[in-house]
């Protein structure tokens, strides 16, 4: 599976957004080392605080499978630039993937963003800094 096949991914999941609040359609393809591909999208709530993105759903949707190895997350929204995941998202993608892995973000006009765990989120609160002392 190459960039461009993840990216087409995303866009299938894209489509599976449920956002009456926003209109705004995110979706997302989660790789995993073993080839498998995870869809995202994101799924909004009335009480608004309660929408999950896009690329928290396919973290989640590949962490409930047992599947926890990822090689390349790809991104996709109709946004004038590639679109940029929140910062929420960056939290958690940067707990849950390597800070190596490639980041691919991109809209529909075929703009490409290609970044890393680490780029999206430089000194991310750690699993570490909970024990420091
Ligand atoms: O990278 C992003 C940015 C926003 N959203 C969602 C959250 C909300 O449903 C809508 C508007 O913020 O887009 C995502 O899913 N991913
Ligand atoms: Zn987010």
């Amino acid at each position: 599976m190459n960039i461009d096949q993840l990216l087409v991914e995303a866009k299938k999941a894209r489509e599976k957004a449920y956002v009456p609040y926003s209109k705004f359609h995110v979706g997302a393809a989660l790789l995993t080392t073993d080839g498998k591909v995870y869809h995202g999208c994101n799924i909004e709530n009335a009480a608004y605080s309660m929408c999950n993105c896009a690329e928290r759903t396919a973290l989640f949707s590949a962490y409930a499978e047992g599947n926890r190895n990822f090689k390349m997350l790809a991104v996709v929204a109709d946004t004038e630039r590639p679109c940029p995941p929140c910062g929420a998202c960056r939290q958690v993608i940067s707990e849950l993937c390597p800070g190596d892995m490639k980041v691919v973000l991109t809209n529909l006009k075929g703009d490409i963003l290609e970044t890393t765990v680490e780029d999206l989120l430089p000194g991310a609160f750690t699993p570490e800094d909970l024990h420091a002392k």
